[in-house]
Parts: structure tokens; sequence; C-alpha cells
């Protein structure tokens, strides 16, 4: 069943149509990528979603119908304008807000301790917030984001000011709450995040729906007719259904004629005895796939 089912949404801001006719579900137990460019309607869907604003048309269902005081409790939101009180100390900090999502006050701060401890924040727990680095108010904001045990994850940025070390362990994180059958929906410009963490996307620009599906199947999708090849012999002086050979790295890039297919090239090879170390399908990277996607709609506007 899907966590999210967002259905036709729209909403304006006077004569601005930031979310416009936005249609996606998130599967329960998914890592979802909500991605666009700056200004695309990605935190009024998420605000709309979180019920914080009412769409104009659309409609959408969270964790099995309309949204409700208690299944607020049943979500972690880590926003992108970040909400820690400055002055106080980050434990008093924390407990205060994992207290705000139901947990009684002694298992609250068991569990603080307990996920302070996992972040590397422990030793801190005595400074003011406004005292941390920021990748440490990052991961501050994290504990807030996933203390209550929530079933669906909304995270804006997760890893922002995280150094590599911090960055591997949130993903990991992130992977055990899939693991532990948590829904989570991922907003970031980091591509290769994404990547390698998101089973499924939607990619928004200017409130419209451009992408949406399998990454594997839109990265297909966009496949062009090129393939990649690490020869350890010499090539053939002329490859039929190729025109162009491209020197690239420790191997080759074969652009294909139009009605030639790879499989054709590769038996030729074979074929012909070339040994093979390498034979790939070229494949965009989802960042190339966004720049791609986004400049062909700046252009037709
Ligand atoms: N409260 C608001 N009042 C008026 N306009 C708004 C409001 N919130 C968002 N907008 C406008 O709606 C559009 C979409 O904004 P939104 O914040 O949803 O984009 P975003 O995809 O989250 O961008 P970013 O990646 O920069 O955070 C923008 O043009 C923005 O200026």
């Amino acid at each position: 069943m899907a966590t999210i089912q967002a259905h036709e949404i729209v909403k304006r801001f006077g004569n601005q149509t930031a979310v416009n006719q936005v249609t996606f579900n998130v599967e329960a137990g998914e890592i979802f990528g909500l991605l666009g460019p700056n200004g695309a309607g990605k935190t009024t869907t998420i605000r709309i979603i979180l019920d914080i604003f009412k769409p104009d048309s659309g409609s959408v269902e969270v964790l099995g119908g309309t949204m409700t005081e208690d299944k607020k409790n049943r979500i972690g939101y880590l926003p992108e304008e970040r909400g820690l009180y400055q002055d106080i100390s980050l434990e008093m900090c924390l407990n205060y807000l994992v207290r705000l999502k139901g947990l009684k006050p002694s298992y609250a701060a068991n569990r603080v301790s307990e996920l302070m401890k996992q972040f590397d924040l422990y030793d801190h727990r005595k400074k003011k917030v406004k005292e941390l680095s920021k990748g440490m108010q990052q991961k501050a904001q994290l504990i807030a984001t996933l203390a209550h045990e929530p079933d669906l994850i909304i995270v804006d940025e997760p890893f922002s000011g995280l150094d590599p070390v911090n960055t591997q362990m949130v993903k990991d994180l992130l992977r055990q709450e899939r693991e532990k059958g948590k829904t989570i929906v991922m907003c970031t410009h980091q591509m290769h995040q994404v990547e390698e963490l998101c089973d499924r996307l939607v990619l928004i620009n200017h409130g419209k729906v451009m992408l949406y599906g399998k990454i594997n199947e839109i990265r297909r999708n966009y496949a062009s007719h090129e393939v990649i090849i690490h020869p350890l012999n010499d090539l053939p002086a002329s490859l039929p259904g190729v025109v162009q050979v491209e020197p690239v790295n420790s191997g080759y890039l074969l652009h294909l004629e139009r009605n030639s297919s790879p499989q054709e090239i590769l038996k030729y090879l074979v074929e012909t005895g070339v040994a093979l170390e390498k034979f790939e399908i070229a494949m965009p990277t989802l960042d190339e796939i966004f720049i791609q996607v986004v400049t062909a709609q700046e252009e037709k506007a």
C-alpha cells in the first residue's frame, strides 16, 4: 500500500502556480527521491503532504487516509530551515523536541542519550546549540527527526554540512530505517546520493512532474546509443553498425548506428575473437538526466 498518494495537487501563491497537477505515490518501505531545481515546488509539495498548506485542488492521502493529529506523531520531518533552539543545551533542546512528538519524558531522555552516542554528540550534550558546528547541528536535527521512530521520514537535504564519514553514517542509517520497513522521502540536489539510495523518484520543475518512476528505468529510457568496451586485444579495422570509435580512459566508447543494437556489436566482437574485459551500455547519470530535462523545459519556455 502506498504511504503517500498525491493526486493532481495544485497550489497557487497569487498569480504563481507553485505546484501544478502533481501526482505521485510513495510506496511503503521505499526511499523515494523528491527532486527538482531551486524553486521547483518541492517544499510546497512537502508542506501539502504534511497538511501545513491546503492544496487549492487535488488530494493527498498519508499513511492510509487524510492527515490527523495522531498521524503527525508518526512522521519525522527534517525541514529545510533548521529549527533548533540555539540558547539552551543540546540535551535539553533534543529532549524538548522529542517530547513534543508524544514520547514520555524518561523514555525520551534515554532515546536521546542513545542517539547522541550513536551520532558522536554525547560529549557535547551540555554545550549550547549555538556553540556546536554546522555538521553537529545537522546531526542533532536528524536525532530530533528520528528519535520517535516515525513510520514516514521526510528529509530535506539530509547531508547538508556533513563530512564524508558522517554522510556515510546518515546513509547507513536511512538504509537501516528502510530495512525496518519505514518509508523515506528524500529531497536533495545531490544526485549521486539519490542514485545510491533511492528506489524511485519524482522530478518536478516549475511545479510540474517531469520524470517519475524507478531510477533504473529512467536511466535506461535516457540511455544514448553508445557502448563502452575495454578490449584486451586490438579491435578489427572496422566494426559494422558503429559510426565512431572514441578512445576513453582505458577503453573505447562506440557510437552505434540508429538501427544497430548493442547485442549485435557484442556478437560481432566475440565472433571476431576480441577478448573483452568490459562491455557496458553507456547510461547517463541522474545528474546528466536532470540537466537535460530541466534545460529542455527552459528552452521550451
Ligand atoms: N509562502 C509562499 N508565498 C509565496 N510564494 C511562495 C511561498 N512558498 C513558496 N513560494 C514560491 O513557490 C515556488 C516554489 O517554491 P518551493 O519552496 O516549493 O521550491 P523548492 O523546490 O523547495 O526550492 P528549493 O530547492 O530552492 O528549496 C517558488 O517560486 C517560491 O517563490
